[in-house]
Formats: C-alpha cells, sequence, structure tokens
C-alpha cells in the first residue's frame, strides 16, 4: 500500500513539473490548452455569484421544493413540530447566459445575453467590478447584435511592451503600435486620411509623431511640416521635409500652397473626368502630401490684434485642406496639448474634419471632450484612467465611433532623424509640388518656406 502511495506521490510531482515547464517554456499552447480550459471551469462556476455581486443579475420567480414547519400536537405546557415539505414560488437570481467562450493568446472572449431591460451601458459600468472579480487586467464591453454583448477579458495588459515596426510597406499606412487587443494599430490614411493627436505634455505625441516619419519616409509621398514652436520638434526631419513653416507668416504662405496644389489636383480630376487622384492613371497621379502640425494652439492664438489677419487666414487654409484634402491626397495629422474651443471657431470647425482620433493622457477634461466626447463616453473615461507613468499609452477612435486603448512603439528622435537623413533622396522639392498639373498659376515657390537642407 505503501508503495502505491509513493508511486501516485511521484506521478503527481512528476506531473506537476511538466505542467510548470510547459507553462514556461510554451506560455502559449499550455494557456490554451490547460489555462484557459480551468480558468474558464472557475468562472463559468462562480458567475451566479459574480454576476449578482455585480448587478448584473435578475430576480426570477422558480418553483423550489421547501421544508415548511407545521406545529403537530400543541398542549398548554408545549408544542411539538414536524417538517413537511412543499413546492412554493421563491425568488432566486438569474445570471446573465453566457454564449461559447474563444480562448485569446491575451485571455478570452465571450458573448452575453442581456437580461430584459439591460442595455451595454450597464455592463460598462460593471466592467472593472468583473475585472477585479475574475483577477484579470481588464473586461472591455462592446455592444454586439441587439440583446448581446462581448466581454474582451485580457489577463494581462498587453501595453506594456510594445514592439512594432511602423513600416508596413503599403502607401500611406503606417503601424505607430499596438491596439489593447494584441493586434497592430494600423492607420491607413486612405481610409482615415485626418487625424488629431491630442495629449498634455510628456504623454507621448511626438513619439507618435516619430512613428509616423519612421512608417511614411521611405515611402514616395511628399511631408510637409507646421511647426511654430520655433521649428525645434520638426526641424530635425527636415531632410524629408518638402517644406517647414516655423512662422506664422510662413504657415500662411504654405497654406495658401497647399491650397493650390488642392485646386490645381481638383482641376486635374475634372478635366480627366475623375473623382479623386485615386481615380487618375499612376503616369499623372499626382504624389501624396502628409502634412504634420506640431502645437496646433499656437496657429490660433494671438498676441494682438494684428495678428487677428494671419490667424483667420490660417484657420480658413488649413480647413480648406482638411475638407478637400481626402480626395486629392494631402493628410493631416494635427499635434496638440490643448484643443479647446476657447482657441476660437476655427479650431472646432478642424477638429469635425478630423475623423481619426488620439487621445493621449490629458491634463484638462475639455481636450479629452474635444477629442473624443463626439464619440462613446466610456472612451472619454479610458482617456481621463491613462495614468501619467505609460506615456505612449492612448485612446485610438474612428469615424465609425469604435475606439481601443493603443501604445505607440517608442520610436525616439534619432531614430526618425535618422531615417529622414536615410531617405532624403525620396523629398519632392516644394518647387516640383506647386508646379501647376495643369496650367499657369500666380502662386510662386516662396523660399521662407523651406527647410534649410542638411547636407
Ligand atoms: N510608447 C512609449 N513607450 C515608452 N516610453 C514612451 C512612449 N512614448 C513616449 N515615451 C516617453 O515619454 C516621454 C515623453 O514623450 P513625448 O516627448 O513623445 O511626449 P510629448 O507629449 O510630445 O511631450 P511634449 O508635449 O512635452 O513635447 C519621452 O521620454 C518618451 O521616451
Amino acid at each position: 500500500m505503501a508503495a502505491e502511495n509513493v508511486l501516485v506521490l511521484v506521478v503527481l510531482v512528476a506531473a506537476a513539473a511538466g505542467a510548470a515547464a510547459w507553462r514556461r517554456l510554451a506560455p502559449g499552447s499550455f494557456w490554451f490548452c490547460v489555462g484557459f480550459p480551468v480558468r474558464w471551469a472557475w468562472v463559468f462556476a462562480t458567475w451566479p455569484k459574480v454576476a449578482a455581486g455585480c448587478k448584473l443579475s435578475r430576480k426570477r420567480n422558480r418553483l423550489r421544493w421547501s421544508l415548511e414547519v407545521v406545529p403537530l400536537v400543541s398542549t398548554s405546557a408545549s408544542t411539538s413540530y414536524t417538517q413537511r415539505r412543499k413546492v412554493r414560488t421563491v425568488a432566486v437570481d438569474k445570471a446573465p447566459r453566457f454564449g461559447l467562450p474563444r480562448p485569446t493568446s491575451l485571455g478570452w472572449r465571450v458573448g452575453v445575453r442581456l437580461h430584459d431591460g439591460q442595455v451595454p451601458a450597464d455592463y460598462q459600468a460593471a466592467a472593472e467590478r468583473l475585472a477585479h472579480a475574475w483577477g484579470v487586467h481588464s473586461v472591455r464591453v462592446l455592444p454586439d447584435k441587439p440583446g448581446r454583448v462581448v466581454l474582451v477579458v485580457n489577463r494581462v495588459d498587453p501595453l506594456t511592451d510594445v514592439t512594432a515596426s511602423p513600416e508596413t510597406g503599403e502607401l500611406l499606412t503606417v503601424r505607430p503600435g499596438m491596439l489593447e487587443t494584441g493586434m497592430p494599430w494600423i492607420m491607413d490614411l486612405k481610409v482615415m486620411p485626418h487625424w488629431l493627436n491630442a495629449g498634455a505634455t510628456q504623454s507621448g505625441k511626438s513619439t507618435l509623431v516619430n512613428a509616423i516619419i519612421r512608417g511614411l519616409a521611405p515611402q514616395p509621398i511628399a511631408l510637409v511640416g507646421f511647426d511654430l514652436k520655433g521649428g525645434v520638434e520638426l526641424t530635425p526631419y527636415a531632410p524629408r521635409l518638402s517644406a517647414l513653416a516655423t512662422t506664422r507668416a510662413g504657415s500662411v504662405r504654405l497654406l495658401d500652397g497647399l491650397v493650390s496644389i488642392l485646386e490645381d489636383r481638383m482641376t486635374l480630376c475634372r478635366t480627366a473626368g475623375a473623382r479623386n487622384v485615386w481615380q487618375l492613371p499612376e503616369e499623372i497621379r499626382p504624389v501624396p502630401v502628409v502634412v504634420l502640425v506640431d502645437e496646433v494652439a499656437e496657429l490660433f492664438l494671438m498676441a494682438d490684434k494684428s495678428e487677428k489677419d494671419e490667424v483667420a487666414k490660417t484657420a480658413t487654409g488649413l480647413l480648406r485642406v482638411a475638407q478637400l484634402g481626402r480626395a486629392f491626397a494631402v493628410y493631416l495629422i494635427v499635434s496638440g496639448q490643448r484643443i479647446g474651443s476657447d482657441l476660437g471657431p476655427g479650431v472646432t470647425a478642424l477638429r469635425s474634419q478630423l475623423s481619426g482620433r488620439v487621445c493621449h493622457r490629458v491634463n484638462d477634461p475639455e481636450t479629452a471632450n474635444m477629442t473624443l466626447g463626439d464619440l462613446d463616453p466610456a472612451a472619454l473615461d479610458a482617456a481621463r484612467a491613462i495614468p501619467a507613468e505609460t506615456p505612449g499609452v492612448a485612446i485610438v477612435a474612428g469615424q465609425d465611433g469604435t475606439w481601443s486603448r493603443a501604445r505607440t512603439v517608442l520610436i525616439t528622435e534619432d531614430e526618425a532623424e535618422h531615417a529622414a537623413k536615410t531617405f532624403a533622396h525620396l523629398t519632392p522639392a516644394w518647387s516640383d509640388l506647386i508646379r501647376s498639373l495643369t496650367g499657369p498659376r500666380a502662386t510662386v515657390d516662396d523660399p521662407a518656406v523651406h527647410p534649410p537642407r542638411a547636407a
């Protein structure tokens, strides 16, 4: 008997050691084969209790056997009792029903059927409680079809260490980082032409711009910059910039140039019977232009009334570029710490044209509101919850109202500068960009907006 016990013990120890080694050496397959089934069995078994604790259950009347105490004999001195079984209606907690769970490398996804009267917001409100009850990093609630939500559960934060190359090899597409789902974060300017990149100081805005420059530099496109903080942010990338404005007057001239490029492309498309430049034959298709604006507030701030005209011209120019850019391949990436309405109506109008939104950690609720406020309120809460210790983490939202937590890959200024120098030979000259494609034009090539070319 003792020998059998020892044998069982040895087998158990060997199995535990094998499982530990498997988990260490191949955590992915261990999770799918062992970790997830065990975890799900526990989640399923404790769901009624967890759902009741998170106030997601509903009371339902059910027939139950119950024991009833009935007096039998009663004398003046004592009463004796007996118990009788009886079926009666009792109110019980009924947890919402799960669909079939699907394991993912980061956790699992499972559909949940809503009880009558419930809405997805009830589950969003309970998401944090669910995460604590299940001991996981986060629970995201995605609306599915009517009457159903999908819970996306992440055991760990996939954004603690992001490694990705911003280059995708596809025109006007970059991969600036990773989404919370573990999927790459893809920024495709052909689909989402204009982006707003907001965040407090040290939140990761410049790193995102670095990643975009790193991803776009090897592509056959033109990059143009506006940097009214004296050019300190964008000047290092001058070799890959076709033009850079560092003063207000320079900005007005550069915007004039961009608007004339757009008008010219419009005429070209009209003459060729095309709705946009992508319908033009490749030989005459103009080069796409990506416009990087650093600290947009600087373009709208007025020191005194004398600047009023220039600010108005800048606002109109930017708005025109945003409105016409999609069809004529001029794309805007606007960064800023503050995008509040106090900067004037021009900012609000511009914001409505920037359908791609990236909201890093923000200091003032108004900037978060301006960046994400017209989307899902849960996105706003998620942006406000970004801690200062995780620069580069942002809420990324698109036109369709969907949003995601994401983190930029850390591309330093040196790396972006190196890319700008390496691919400097791909930089179209500003004079070539503004040379009329359709006939003589009054716009002249203004050297004031040219960046100093690095040797
Ligand atoms: N994805 C990331 N991973 C790790 N560190 C990051 C990431 N993004 C940014 N950082 C770090 O955070 C710091 C601030 O980043 P960054 O300069 O991009 O912020 P910013 O919003 O542009 O700040 P400012 O407005 O002051 O220029 C930098 O030291 C950078 O290295």
